[in-house]
């Protein structure tokens, strides 16, 4: 069973050790709010919240975090885990698992750049698998069809309604042009660019995307109009064909997800009461409890990992 106060006779400094380095972090390195968000969601999505996307591979097992789709999670998401980590093997070796220290810095972090507060349960235990083979078809694409995008997350526990408010992450953080320039290059016959952006941001893109096959590090604001803040932005610029991937795009096109779309638009108390909710049914997703995990020593290895 998990709980908001699984921690406060063994490890007490628990909170405020976390509130301490992810300020830290956060101060010194702006970007990481985004990557530790999905870093989170991503680790959720596979084999449930329990660290899984934390391991690094070996000459045995290619681990989740080496899949092309997770390759571009920023080093400063998995930096602050290992930091967060140390701090606390200090204070209270052995007892906080890598798992609850992932949902704990994801929702600091939310607050700590504008968003919601939501109560994080702990008590998960770090996962004891990690397979790259496991991640596809749990994450969705951006060149995914919606219904494809609405079945994925059907079959996960969650409703459409949950699904757009979720996908409002996409307020902070950054895109690879790889990701969208589909959307840029060759779109269709008729133009090469997609006709649903904003011809202005789409002239935008293309420039900055000119480059992207040699430059594979060139990226996009995901929110161009706040990037850094956790508001309900995103939305509005879906509205405006601001939407930077496809599948952005088309959550305020498609007649199941626009009114969802309108409605975080007009009301950002709305978009935060379901994003708070969202993240906390995400939080609690498929975790592990009991001898059906370990608290690892280090957050990047199994704790009978072999030296090889
Ligand atoms: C329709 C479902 C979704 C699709 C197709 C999708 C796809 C993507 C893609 C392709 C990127 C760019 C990654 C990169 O190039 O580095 C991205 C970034 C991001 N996604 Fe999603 N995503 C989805 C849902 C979500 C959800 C539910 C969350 C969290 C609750 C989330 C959080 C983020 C964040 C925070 C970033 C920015 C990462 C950074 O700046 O490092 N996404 N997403
Ligand atoms: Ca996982
Ligand atoms: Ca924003």
């Amino acid at each position: 069973r998990l709980s908001v106060d699984y921690y406060n006779k063994t490890c007490p400094q628990f909170a405020s050790i976390m509130e301490q380095i992810v300020s830290d972090k956060q101060i010194a390195s702006p970007t990481t709010a985004a990557g530790v968000l999905r870093l989170f969601f991503h680790d959720c999505m596979v084999e449930g919240c329990d660290g899984s996307l934390l391991i690094t591979s070996t000459s045995f097992n290619k681990a989740e975090r080496d899949t092309d789709i997770d390759q571009s999670i920023p080093g400063d998401a998995y930096d602050l885990v290992t930091r967060a980590k140390t701090a606390l093997e200090l204070q209270c070796p052995g007892i906080v698992s890598c798992a609850d220290i992932l949902a704990t810095a994801a929702r600091n972090l939310v607050t700590m750049v504008g968003g919601p507060y939501y109560h994080v349960r702990l008590g998960r235990k770090d996962g004891l698998v990690s397979n790259a083979s496991l991640v596809e078809g749990n994450i969705a694409q951006p060149t995914m069809p919606l219904s494809d995008i609405i079945s994925l997350f059907y079959s996960k526990g969650f409703s459409v309604q949950e699904m757009v408010a979720l996908v409002g992450a996409h307020t902070i953080g950054f895109s690879h042009c790889k990701e969208f320039s589909h959307r840029l290059f060759n779109f269709s016959k008729a133009s090469e660019t997609d006709p649903s952006y904003y011809p202005k941001y789409a002239e935008g893109l293309r420039k900055l995307c000119a480059n992207y096959t040699k430059d594979p590090t060139m990226s996009a604001y995901n929110d161009v109009m706040t990037p850094g803040k956790f508001d309900n932005m995103y939305y509005k610029n879906l509205q405006r064909g601001l939407g930077l991937l496809s599948t952005d795009q088309a959550l305020s096109v498609d007649r199941r997800t626009k009114p969802f779309v309108d409605l975080y638009a007009a009301n950002e108390t709305a978009f935060f009461e379901a994003f708070a909710h969202g993240m906390e049914k995400v939080s609690i997703y498929k975790i592990k409890t009991g001898k059906k995990g370990e608290v690892r020593h280090r957050c990047d290895q199994f704790n009978d990992a072999k030296i090889d």
